[in-house]
Formats: C-alpha cells, structure tokens, sequence
C-alpha cells in the first residue's frame, strides 16, 4: 500500500477551525475537525491525560482506522467524536458543528440524530429479534419504521434474519444487526470501536466488508481497533500513542475488505 504521510502537529491552535484548502484550492468540507482536544480525567496527582491536545481532520467520505496500543486514547477520541464526552480542553466540530460546547442535552440530540455506534459486543437484546432490535433504536429518533429497518438489515445482508433472536444468529450476525441498528437512522458518522474484536477471520471480514460498503455509499466511518491489518481498508490510517495522535497517513489505494488478513 503507498503512503503518504503527514506528523500530527504537537500543539492546539488557536482560532476558529477551517478545513485544509484541496489542491485547487477549494475547501473540502471536513465531517469531523479536532484542534488541540485534550481529555483529562480526574484531577492533581491522579490526574490521567486520556487525549493530548489532538489535531485531525477526517474529510467527509473517508474511511479512518484508529490504530495504537491499549490505553493509547483511541477510545477517548471516538468518545468526543461521538459526542459521549466534551473534551476538557480544545475543539471538536463534527459536520460543521462546535460540539465541544454542548451541554448534555446538546451532546444527547446530537449523538441521537447525528451518530451511529458499534461496539465489540454487540449489546443486542435478547429478548426481541433482530428486526426489532433495529427499530428499537431507530424508533429514539422517530425513523423506526418498519421499511427503513428492514431495509437497514437487508443492507448488511440480513433481508432473511429479521425474525429471529439473537441467541439464533452466528456472532457475525449479530454484529450485523448491530451495524443495521446503527444506521437505521442514517447516521452522518458511524463509529465503530472495535467491531471484529470477538469475531474470527473469515465473520470478521464479513463485517468489514459490510462497513467498506457502507463507506462506499458516502458514509464516513471510524473504526478503532488493535488490528493494524485492518489499516490496510483505510483511506487514513491514524497512529496513536500516550494520549497524542503521532501520524497521520493517507492510503492512496485501500484495500478490499477480503484482502485483510491477520
Ligand atoms: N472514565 C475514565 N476515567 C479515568 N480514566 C479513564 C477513563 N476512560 C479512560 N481512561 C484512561 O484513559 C487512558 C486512555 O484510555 P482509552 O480507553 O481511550 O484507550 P484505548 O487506546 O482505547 O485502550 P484499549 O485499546 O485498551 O481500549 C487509559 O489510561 C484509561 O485508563
């Protein structure tokens, strides 16, 4: 895969954000801008420097892998992408939106209407099937018809599984329904922190390859992970080590989500 590779700058900057010019001189729109956003918890001697003043721009369309050793804050960043968490200090705009000053309220209607989430486990419930898993969620924001859920589940192959229960789908399935839960509500983001981490190679490819398709239809994806072969699918590949984002590499040719071995 060719690289070419930027260092993250060492420092916030000061000032309203404003997307890197494109090569004649436009300004791509960025689907999610940090400056300087750090996130510490606790305080004094107990005081853990999760995020060390990050700098990213992700444009719009992109596929990102967030790569980096445990503890290394590739969580803390999803979490302020996703509007979890304010940072404690810095900016983070998402679609062209402030959502660092938000209060609670605001980061609750924004992660509703804006985000879509996929987690290791699945958190399906068992107790209704995987159609109504997907409505249950999109129905928070009034698009939990039956059409728009089903036809999320059709997207990540599962047009035929809408009736049954969790504990009757593979674990592959089952992350699927999660990822259909997750864009019933045709989320802008789609945020994943580490989603084949409980599959084996061949579901967790299945899943990769329905968020490489997902990504193809315009959607911006970010995906968290340990497994640096996963970078190989990415537009951008971002490195993280002790709370700062250490590089920044763009892949001029991703690969398939089949090709991705480990
Ligand atoms: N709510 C919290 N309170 C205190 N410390 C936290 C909290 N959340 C995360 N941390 C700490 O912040 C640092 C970064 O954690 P984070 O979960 O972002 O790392 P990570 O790279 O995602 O790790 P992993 O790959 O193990 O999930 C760690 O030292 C972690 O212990």
């Amino acid at each position: 895969m060719r690289h070419g590779s930027e260092r993250a700058p060492a420092s916030a900057r000061d000032g309203a954000p404003e997307p890197a010019p494109g090569p004649d001189g436009a300004r791509e729109r960025a689907a999610v801008l940090l400056r300087g956003a750090s996130k510490t918890y606790g305080k004094g001697h107990a005081a853990v420097h999760a995020l060390r003043e990050a700098d990213l721009e992700v444009p719009e369309g992109e596929l990102v892998v967030l790569l980096g050793p445990s503890g290394s804050g590739k969580t803390t960043l999803l979490n302020l992408i996703g509007g979890i968490e304010p940072p404690t200090a810095g900016q983070v705009v998402a679609g062209g939106r402030d959502i660092s000053r938000l209060d609670e309220d605001g980061r609750t209607a924004y992660r509703r209407d804006t985000v879509g989430f996929v987690f290791q486990f699945f958190n399906l419930v068992p107790s209704l099937t995987a159609l109504e898993n997907v409505r249950l969620v999109a129905e928070l924001t009034g698009r939990g018809d039956r059409e728009r859920s089903a036809a999320a589940l059709a997207a990540v192959g599962l047009a035929e599984r809408g009736g049954r229960f969790p504990a009757q789908l593979s674990g592959g399935e089952q992350q699927r329904v999660a990822i259909a839960r997750a864009i019933a509500k045709d989320p802008a983001l789609l945020l994943c922190d580490e989603p084949t981490g409980a599959l084996d190679l061949d579901t967790g490819r299945g899943v990769l390859r329905v968020l490489q398709d997902l990504n193809g239809e315009g959607r911006t994806v970010m995906v968290v992970t340990h497994n640096a072969a996963i970078a190989s699918m990415a537009h951008r590949v971002v490195r993280m080590r002790s709370g700062r984002i250490v590089e920044v590499a763009r892949n001029a040719a991703p690969a398939p989500a089949e090709e991705v071995t480990w």
